[in-house]
């Protein structure tokens, strides 16, 4: 069934579990994500940046909340890193059920007015909010945050934005980035940040940038034709333990693009003849779902729709 973020983060938070909120660009990784849930009895989250909205639109907005209202668990259809006011509104007329205001990169005032501006009106419509404050490292599709300026997210700040914006749940910077690179070898992860952010604030929180990024996943890359550098991801014990602390929504994106090229360039490679899209995106389509499963497991959220 088709429900609003808050109706899935909320009881996750209460049950120190997390639910993994996935990007979705097109109706196989949309049935991957949904079906697998399905299958492990896990509410999911759906999400679609502004880069998917413009390349899939409201046809790809319909097929999602088509496949999630007929689904047996709770899903909730959510945009990621949403730019602006008008493109939150516009999400929700497109029939999103939860949306996220990203001004994490503006001063914190502003922040908390274009937060408060967008979760008064999607209120007034039934409908729950994300906004991030601190700032991650890595690219965040339409922003760059270098190193240097990627700051951390403050637990007195966070309970100060909170307070003035109502929001419903809040992406926090605790050591993540988007992207195949995350650092070298194991990202550190700011637990003890997490853990006094927790304590101080009940809503659910929401770590961005937490793909895995597999290492078989990126030697079959490779293997398969494919080229990508030194890359490296969150450690699912490190997810597990955040849950424990208040993070109730995990995003990933990255590990679903890696496994749908790798799925796609493994059937090309050994099938040169084969031009049945079927074929081609079928395989993609099951190693998704086996991603998908494998970070419900990490997170704690199956069994729990
Ligand atoms: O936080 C994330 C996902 O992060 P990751 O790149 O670790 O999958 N997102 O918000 C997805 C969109 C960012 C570009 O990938
Ligand atoms: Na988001
Ligand atoms: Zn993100």
């Amino acid at each position: 069934m088709l429900v609003t973020g808050k109706d899935i983060l909320v009881p996750a938070r209460k049950g120190k579990y997390a639910v993994g909120a996935f990007n979705t660009n097109n109706m196989e990784i949309t049935q991957a994500i949904i079906h697998t849930a399905e299958r492990l009895r896990s509410p999911v989250i759906v999400q679609m940046s502004e880069g998917a909205i413009k390349y899939g639109g409201q046809d790809l907005a319909n097929i999602v909340i088509d496949i999630a209202t007929r689904a047996t668990v709770p899903v909730a259809l959510h945009l990621d890193h949403g730019s602006s006011y008008e493109s939150a509104l516009k999400a929700i007329k497109m029939g999103f059920t939860s949306v996220m205001i990203d001004a994490s990169h503006h001063p914190f005032d502003e922040n908390v007015h274009e937060t408060g501006r967008v979760v008064e009106a999607a209120h007034a419509m039934g409908i729950s909010v994300e906004a991030e404050l601190g700032r991650l490292g890595g690219i965040e599709e339409h922003i760059v945050v270098d190193e240097k300026d990627a700051f951390l997210t403050d637990p007195e700040e966070a309970v100060k934005f909170v307070e003035l914006t109502d929001v419903d749940y809040l992406a926090i910077a605790i050591g993540t980035s988007h992207g195949a690179y995350k650092g070298k070898g194991r990202p550190f992860i700011d637990q003890a940040r997490i853990k006094k952010i927790g304590e101080l604030l009940s809503i659910p929180l929401v770590a961005h940038g937490s793909s895995g990024v597999p290492a078989e996943i990126v030697q079959r890359l490779r293997d398969s034709g494919g080229e990508i550098g030194d890359a490296a991801g969150i450690a699912d014990e490190d997810l597990t333990e955040a849950a424990g602390y208040g993070i109730a929504k995990v995003n990933v994106d990255t590990d679903l693009r890696l496994a749908s090229t790798v799925g796609i360039r493994e059937v090309l490679k050994a099938n040169p003849k084969e031009f049945d899209p079927r074929k081609v995106f079928g395989p993609a389509r099951d190693l998704m779902s086996k991603i998908v499963e494998h970070k419900m497991k990490v997170l704690g959220s199956v069994g729990k729709a």
